[in-house]
């Protein structure tokens, strides 16, 4: 049986060209991430880390290196695979939430149904998560009548909702105040302690790193320590 671990990075490269210049944003990283682990990605700005997050979303293409999630070679993915591991296998959540302020949260979260083509009801297993979210209460709302947590909440129910096997979150305590990120971050915790969610999450934050398994600390494209 493979002993491949469920994410792995080997010697991953990714080199932005700018005009005239190349812009070495991964020079190398390797990272192992079990299944079901919570990792915390920290390192000064310009480390790497959102382009890391990007090509592990599929969202932008390596330039050398491999990455496997779950046995399956990301690099000799065809544009098809690598769209259909975007929609299924990762769920990304971001600093700015990134809602639609049209909808209300609960067409916000099922909108993502209507692009997967997963359905358009929240099955009832998943408004067992609405419950867990806090956000069951909210669901008729638009984003401008929610908090900042409520409205990060939502975007964590909109990204887990198709059951991916990978969280992404980039800085998702970044915008809140201490009180929300709190409750997002326990949110997180619960989500992986109790779905078996594996996440990553991106933070400047020692006290949100705290929350994690374990911190990846990046600098210069390459994994320093792990901890
Ligand atoms: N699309 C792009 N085109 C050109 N250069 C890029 C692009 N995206 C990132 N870079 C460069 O790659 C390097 C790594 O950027 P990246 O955003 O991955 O770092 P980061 O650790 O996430 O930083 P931050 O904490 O500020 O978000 C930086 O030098 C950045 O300017």
């Amino acid at each position: 049986m493979s002993k491949m671990p469920f994410i792995q990075v080997r010697k991953l490269t990714k080199t932005y060209r700018v005009g005239d210049v190349d812009v070495h944003a991964l020079r190398g990283m390797d990272l192992d991430v079990a299944k079901g682990e919570f990792i915390a990605v920290v390192g000064s700005s310009g480390s790497g880390k959102s382009t890391l997050f990007n090509i592990l979303g599929g969202l932008t293409p390596p330039s050398t290196g491999s990455i496997h999630i779950g046995g399956k070679d990301l690099s000799h993915m065809t544009n098809a695979e690598r769209t259909n591991m975007r929609k299924n296998t990762v769920g990304f959540v971001f600093q700015k939430y990134n809602l639609l302020p049209t909808l209300s949260a609960e067409d916000n979260i099922k909108i993502v149904k209507y692009i997967g083509g997963n359905g358009t009801d929240l099955d009832s297993p998943f408004q067992d998560v609405l419950h867990l979210l806090g956000i069951a209460e909210r669901l008729k709302h638009k984003p401008r009548a929610l908090s900042g947590g409520q409205q990060q909440r939502v975007a964590i129910a909109r990204a887990i909702v198709n059951r991916p096997a990978i969280l992404l979150a980039d800085e998702p305590t970044g915008n809140l105040d201490s009180q929300n990120s709190i409750a997002v971050l326990k949110l997180l915790k619960d989500l992986n302690e109790r779905l078996g969610q594996t996440i990553l999450m991106i933070t400047h934050d020692e006290e949100a790193a705290s929350y994690a398994h374990r911190r990846v600390h990046m600098k210069d494209g390459q994994l320093v320590r792990t901890a």
